[in-house]
């Protein structure tokens, strides 16, 4: 057998560090990879108590207690200094009666492996993110926007112009006027069209939620937050485009943020203690009317200005009316091939459509098209199909309707309408600004179809 000096000579030829004591916790010998990894000399160690090791700092837990509780083989990170983890695994070595006689810790530097693990889950947030926020929520598969009429053109022209330099774009319209798909047009016209593109709600969401999604958050910020933190939209967005829709709808503490990162290119995030450098392109949209927003000390004016370099206004669509047909034959084409329906529109059905003021616009007639399509017995569509209130200029209050009846149906009609323009009973309930079970309940009560199934409805 060996002796102990040839014995530490072996366990100091070893590159992994090695802790050994005895039965009690009392230190018996470290080997040089040891002092090496942990930087704690052999003769500070010695003869020491584990307990007494840990109550001194050198480490900030020791798995030869732990094993020596649990009396198995015991793993475990531990923290040597600030920069330094390593990884420790602890084996008791029992005598003939059962005591433990010895207990063996093994111990591997695993900084640099735990910093490649952080910045591969780092990696992958950011992946995801972009994912998450990039996709486009199109639910036509129309890509390539139709530039028909005068006031579209110009829009489009102005777009395109602009997308090559820097300038902050403000897009304002109507609800479902096409403002996400300039937004895109511009990206993919921009410097950065390669970087990501990355579109946010402001008013999806609380408040709180919102910072977090922008700023993201350092590791324990708050209370619930993830042990790994969060990167933030912000980050996300860097090298790519930035487009914050429904800007209007930001509240004012995050507005005050926004302008100093619009400022400063750089951030903190909730709870961090350093700022982060971020290059991104920015395009906000908004269906209010900032400016009245801003008389009403609702929204920041210096923010409008920086936001609003190149304002863009798009047209409802009942101001570009030759564009109708173009949309009517483009979606019915559309459904016909996702549905493999073979439905065609009856002539008095495209002049009434073009008559009506289609208040959620380009999304509202597409919604409206499904829904024709697919509810329709014949390949023909009729006027007759239309909902009262499109087919007609008829106004409700029918004679021999009891007011309760005639209450009934224009609640009817309200919540027709909102789900037709917003698609989900989600958005429709909030939209309405009643709860979304008790829009349900109509809807189920009434048997309102919904034209669409969106993956976060419900
Ligand atoms: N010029 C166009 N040609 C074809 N389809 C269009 C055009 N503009 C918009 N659309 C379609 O209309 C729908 C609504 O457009 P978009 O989401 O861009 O509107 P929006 O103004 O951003 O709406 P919101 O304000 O509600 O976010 C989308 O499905 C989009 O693909």
């Amino acid at each position: 057998m060996f002796g102990s000096d040839r014995l530490q000579r072996v366990l100091d030829a070893m590159s992994d560090g090695v802790y050994i004591t005895d039965g009690n916790g009392i230190t018996i010998t470290v080997n040089t990879a040891y002092e090496r990894i942990t930087g704690i000399p052999k003769e500070k160690l010695r003869g020491l108590h584990m307990s007494e090791v840990v109550k001194r700092g050198y480490i900030s837990r020791s798995v030869s207690l732990e094993v020596l509780k649990e009396r198995r083989p015991v793993t475990l990170t531990q923290d040597v200094s600030k920069e330094h983890q390593i990884l420790v695994s602890g084996t008791p070595m029992f005598d003939s009666d059962g005591r433990i006689e010895y207990i063996v810790t093994t111990v591997r530097d695993v900084t640099e492996l735990l910093k490649a693990k952080r910045a591969q889950e780092k990696l992958e947030q950011l992946l995801s993110l972009r994912e998450q926020y990039g996709a486009s929520v199109s639910t036509d598969g129309h890509k390539e926007p139709f530039v028909i009429s005068r006031q579209m053109r110009a829009c489009y022209d102005l777009a395109k112009r602009v997308a090559s330099s820097s300038a902050k774009v403000l897009l304002q319209g109507e609800t479902g006027t096409g403002k996400t798909l300039l937004a895109r047009t511009i990206h993919s016209y921009s410097n950065v069209a390669n970087g990501p593109f990355i579109e946010l709600n402001c008013a999806a969401m609380p408040e709180s939620l919102l910072e977090s999604e922008l700023f993201g958050y350092a590791s324990g910020a708050f209370t619930g937050a993830s042990e790994k933190g969060k990167t933030g939209l912000l980050e996300a967005a860097n090298n790519g485009t930035l487009f914050l829709d429904e800007i209007g709808d930001l509240p004012l503490t995050l507005q005050a943020k926004l302008l100093k990162v619009i400022d400063e290119k750089r951030f903190l995030p909730v709870g961090a203690t350093s700022f982060k450098q971020t290059n991104f392109r920015l395009i906000s949209a908004t269906h209010h009317d900032l400016k009245k927003l801003v008389a009403e000390s609702h929204f920041r004016e210096d923010l409008l200005y920086r936001l609003s370099v190149v304002p863009i206004e798009l047209p409802p669509l009942r101001e570009r009316m030759e564009e109708i047909p173009v949309l009517l034959e483009h979606y019915l084409n559309h459904f016909n091939e996702n549905y493999e329906l073979d439905c065609r529109w009856h002539a008095d059905v495209i002049a009434r459509l073009k008559q009506y003021e289609w208040p959620g616009n380009i999304r509202e007639l597409i919604n409206l098209t499904e829904r024709l399509m697919v509810t329709s017995e014949q390949s023909l569509i009729t006027t007759a199909q239309l909902p009262i209130e499109i087919a007609t200029d008829r106004p409700l209050g029918r004679e021999g309707c009891s007011l309760k009846e005639q209450v009934e149906m224009l609640e009817k009609k309200v919540i027709e309408e909102a789900l037709l323009i917003h698609g989900t009973t989600r958005a429709a309930a909030s939209a309405l600004g009643v709860d979304q079970s008790t829009l349900v309940k109509k809807q189920k009560r009434w048997r309102i179809e919904q034209k669409r199934d969106l993956p976060n409805d419900e």
